[in-house]
């Protein structure tokens, strides 16, 4: 499919607002893509890998805006292109509005440089700027992006510095490719569902839905190697779980960082809850599952730090080690870390996502043989099945003197949900509630730390309408300056524009911020302000999954 195609069909979803309409293009559009079915549903969706592959293409607003200025002729600077985004909010006009494509040097010329873009030729362009890695890999980013913007037409160019940039944003959301593959290719959306589940990947599910119908969909399944996403929590009650199910499966809710292990009885990976693999961070999760796993199996679980004793140390002590890149050796020596497992996917072949609750449990005490790690704690928690308050009461007593941060309730009788936030699943922590909130701006430091962004401006997802994020307090105080250097180093990329001291942030990263109380403000459009911010943690999950401003109203009238 030709670039200019695809982006004719995107200006023709922008101006779109009904969702059955944009799902009716998107079919359009999918089934006019051929070959390129698999990358049209992935990047209508501002994607550029498939859901499960933490792959990016790591290029951030300045290196865009110096690509678009080299393709835009000598006259346009990058930070000529900065300033206008910072005055249209919005790359992909600016991007549409320079006169690009008459530039020579590096990049410029290839074979069919004349000729139309192609989908296909995007695709394994943005792949190999993905992996262009190592001493002067920036320059090398830049000269592609360049000899792409180079052959770009006004509206490719548009689109292009939107998917590079993860700023898409046509309307089209996951819900809209599930039901545009349904409708394109005349499939039932539950096989297109259990199809998303298993694989995570739009664009496989698209093609197979049109090549291979509802059979190929529900022949899919999971492979061990490829993530799944993570099921989600929400915040409940004893009482409620009691009420809703009678028996209810009591857990301790560790208080470390999720992981999904996956092992084929020879290779073992880990992956983080946001699908990123962090198997060479974690040496000590590989070893145990050579160690202790009977058979090939996809694991749902958590790394925890721990003491000589076992006993749990707090979740800041894992994120050292999450993220670690080199010095895992070191940073093993300083923190040990211990796998606390609770679900189970997949055992030797067979794919147990819609078996229920209870017997995966089973299933996972089977598949983990933990006599030798006995030291380390339990690894396969204890399950209490209560059908009274008290049995509950019991076991949270018990999680919380042994230093837990809580409980877990489950439904006994549920299927697992990747990446769903349903009512099977419940958390209770004692604490006072903390918000997940997203970094949209921040202030560089003064004196010491004038290398440092501080002050950051912290927004609460608004959905609907008005989709977005909306600032709703600026956490300033009580960071070291370890966790200083660290925030800087993972913003700085996200840094859109910079004004004196200030600068704007793409939402990307999310905060664990906690609070006084809730204060309705003048002072922010949202209308809601909090008293006393404070970071509590830098959590590793998605700006989708923030919490939202209506959550906000809510718990600020005591709901
Ligand atoms: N026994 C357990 N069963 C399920 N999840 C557990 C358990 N122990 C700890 N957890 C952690 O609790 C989380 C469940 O809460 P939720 O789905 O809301 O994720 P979260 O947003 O990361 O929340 P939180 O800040 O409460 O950890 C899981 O993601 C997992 O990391």
């Amino acid at each position: 499919m030709r670039f200019d195609a695809f982006c004719d069909a995107l200006t023709r979803v922008e101006a779109l607002s009904a969702d059955t309409d944009i799902v009716a293009a998107v079919a359009d559009l999918f089934a006019a893509a051929d070959a390129d079915l698999p990358v049209v549903a992935r990047f209508v969706q501002g994607r550029v890998f498939p859901a499960w592959d933490a792959t990016t293409l790591d290029v951030g607003p300045r290196l865009c805006y110096a690509a678009l200025a080299r393709a835009a002729g000598p006259n346009v600077s990058g930070d000529d292109v900065e300033r206008r985004v910072a005055e249209t909010g919005d790359v992909g006009d600016v991007a549409a509005e320079l006169d690009l494509g008459s530039q020579q040097g590096l990049g410029a010329f290839t074979d069919d440089a004349a000729s139309a873009l192609t989908v296909a030729v995007v695709d394994e362009e943005l792949r190999a700027l993905a992996g262009t890695a190592g001493g002067g890999s920036e320059s090398r980013k830049e000269d592609r992006l360049f000899g792409l913007f180079n052959r770009c037409t006004p509206d490719e160019a548009r689109y292009l510095a939107r998917l590079v940039l993860g700023e898409m944003r046509v309307g089209v959301g996951a819900g809209s490719v599930r039901d545009a593959t349904t409708d394109a290719f005349e499939v039932p959306p539950e096989a297109v569902e259990h199809a998303l589940q298993v694989s995570n990947d739009y664009g496989l599910v698209a093609r197979v839905a049109r090549d291979e119908g509802e059979t190929g969909l529900r022949g899919l399944s999971l492979e061990v190697g490829r993530p799944v996403q993570a099921m989600l929590a929400q915040a409940g009650t004893a009482e409620e779980a009691l009420d809703a199910w009678e028996t209810v499966a009591v857990e301790t809710k560790f208080d470390g960082a999720r992981i999904q292990l996956h092992y084929s009885g020879e290779e073992t990976w880990v992956f983080s809850r946001n699908m990123a693999d962090v198997t060479d961070a974690l040496p000590e999760v590989g070893e145990f599952a050579e160690r202790s796993l009977a058979e090939p199996a996809i694991l749902d679980g958590e790394v925890v730090a721990v003491d000589d004793d076992g006993a749990p140390l707090p979740f800041q002590e894992v994120l050292r080690r999450f993220r670690r890149k080199h010095d895992v050796e070191r940073a093993r020596e300083e923190v040990s870390v211990a796998v606390r497992l609770f679900d189970c996917l997949h055992a030797s072949g067979e794919d147990l996502l819609d078996v229920p609750f209870a017997e995966r449990h089973a299933r996972l005490e089977a598949v983990v043989d933990d006599a030798e790690d006995e030291g380390e704690g339990e690894t396969v928690p204890e399950l209490t099945l209560a059908s009274d308050l008290e049995t509950v009461e019991t076991h949270e007593e018990r999680a919380l003197r042994t230093g837990h941060e809580g409980i877990m309730l489950k439904n006994p009788e549920s299927t697992y949900t990747p990446g769903r936030r349903g009512k099977n699943w419940l958390k209770r922590k004692p604490d006072v509630e903390t918000l997940d909130l997203v970094v949209t701006g921040a202030e560089w430091g003064e004196g010491r730390r004038a290398s440092f962004l501080g002050t950051f401006e912290v927004s609460a997802r608004v959905e609907g309408e008005n989709e977005g994020f909306a600032p709703v307090g600026k956490v300033a105080t009580g960071i070291t300056d370890e966790t200083l250097a660290d925030l800087t180093e993972r913003l700085e990329p996200l840094v859109e524009s910079e004004s004196g001291k200030a600068v704007d942030l793409r939402p990307d990263l999310v905060l664990e911020v906690g609070y006084e109380e809730i204060q309705t403000s003048q002072n922010y459009d949202s209308g809601a302000a909090l008293r006393f911010p404070r970071l509590v943690a830098i959590r590793e999950k998605p700006p989708e999954e923030a919490d939202t401003l209506a959550r906000i109203r809510e718990l600020s009238r005591g709901e």
